[in-house]
């Protein structure tokens, strides 16, 4: 009889995994997952099951790596919620298998590691693709992804001004509480955005908040939110204008609004950066597309797992 699996809280979970043991480790898989290279990696397309009743969408996300033997799976739930609504847009559970056996050996909150490996992708590919000229950072949103592009950001780059832009005031200022270092609130998308050298999107809306007449030529936008074909956070002068990298072509294609509804070409994967075999344009000014993928999960719950056994 195989054990039963071990149970790994969000308060583990954060304390358990650091960015600079999590960043190596996505770079890896996303060199990896651009390679297409058959049975080493599998990652089918995210089911989506809508829940049209709630206002919501729960994703499957299963993914297996051969040489590293990770098997995992995560389950997220994510909804529009009103905004006065007390209840949270995601929560998510990763199980990570025994890939032998067949068994799960872990359960662990899947909303941290969503919340860090999400950020810390955005943060690759503002590495690859930003590599100088970091001044200003500007944040569109101010949740939870907000948090954590914030702290891996100002932890992996020198950032003069980080400006953040919320559609509520007092969000804002809630946002500027919960990070530990200085923000400066910005009352309009144009003022928090012009002049910026990294914008990161991480809204809920669904239609666009980012205008590209807006944005500094040669500057990074991070786009994480806007994860359906109907959705928008950048509207299509920007998609029109910048050069556009994803993390998979396959998921771009299906989910986002923002590539699917203004017919932009995808340039590159940022894999195929990491690889070699696309150029990062950094001179220009570029977008990265992210959806997130089941092997980002799947190399944080291997992360985390490790750590958790190392302290018994
Ligand atoms: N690419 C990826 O791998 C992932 C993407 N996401 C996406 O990132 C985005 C942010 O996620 P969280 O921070 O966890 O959510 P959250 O609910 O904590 O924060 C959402 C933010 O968006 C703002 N917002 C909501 N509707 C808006 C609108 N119409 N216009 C402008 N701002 C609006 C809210 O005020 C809040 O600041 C979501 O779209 C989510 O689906 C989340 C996880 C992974
Ligand atoms: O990759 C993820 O996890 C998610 N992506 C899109 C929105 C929900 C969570």
């Amino acid at each position: 009889m195989a054990e039963l699996p071990v149970l790994i809280t969000r308060e583990e979970v954060m304390r358990l995994l650091r960015y600079t043991d999590l960043i190596p480790k996505l770079e890896s898989a996303l060199a990896l997952f651009s390679k297409r290279s058959g049975a080493e990696l599998v990652q089918p397309l995210r089911t989506i099951v809508p829940l049209q009743k709630h206002n919501g969408f729960l994703g499957l996300m299963p993914a297996y790596i051969a040489h590293e033997d990770i098997l995992a799976a995560k389950m997220v739930s994510f909804y529009q919620r009103d905004p006065d609504s007390v209840l949270p847009a995601h929560q998510a559970t990763v199980l990570l298998f025994d890939p032998e056996r067949g068994n799960v050996k872990a359960v662990m909150d899947g909303t941290a590691i969503t919340e860090m490996r999400t950020a810390a992708v955005s943060a690759i590919s503002t590495k690859l693709l930003k590599p100088c000229r970091q001044e200003v950072l500007c944040i569109l949103g101010s949740g939870l992804q907000a948090v954590s592009h914030y702290q891996v950001f100002t932890q992996m780059f020198s950032f003069t001004q980080v400006r953040v832009w919320s559609r509520r005031r007092e969000r804002a200022e809630q946002f500027a509480r919960a990070v530990a270092g200085p923000v400066t609130m910005c009352s309009s998308v144009k003022e928090a955005v012009e002049g910026a050298d990294v914008i990161v999107t991480v809204t809920m809306a669904k239609e666009p908040v980012l205008q590209g007449e807006w944005v500094k030529p040669g500057a990074h936008v991070a786009a994480v939110g806007a994860c359906r074909p109907d959705w928008r956070e950048l509207d299509d002068v920007l998609m029109r204008d910048a050069v556009v990298y994803v993390d998979s072509r396959e998921g771009a294609s299906t989910e986002s609004g923002d590539i699917i509804l203004s017919g932009a070409s995808v340039f590159a994967e940022i894999g195929e950066v990491i690889n070699g075999t696309k150029p990062a344009l950094c001179e220009k000014t570029t977008v990265f597309k992210s959806l997130g993928m089941g092997i980002q999960d799947a190399v944080a719950a291997k992360l985390v797992f490790e750590q958790w056994k190392s302290q018994l």
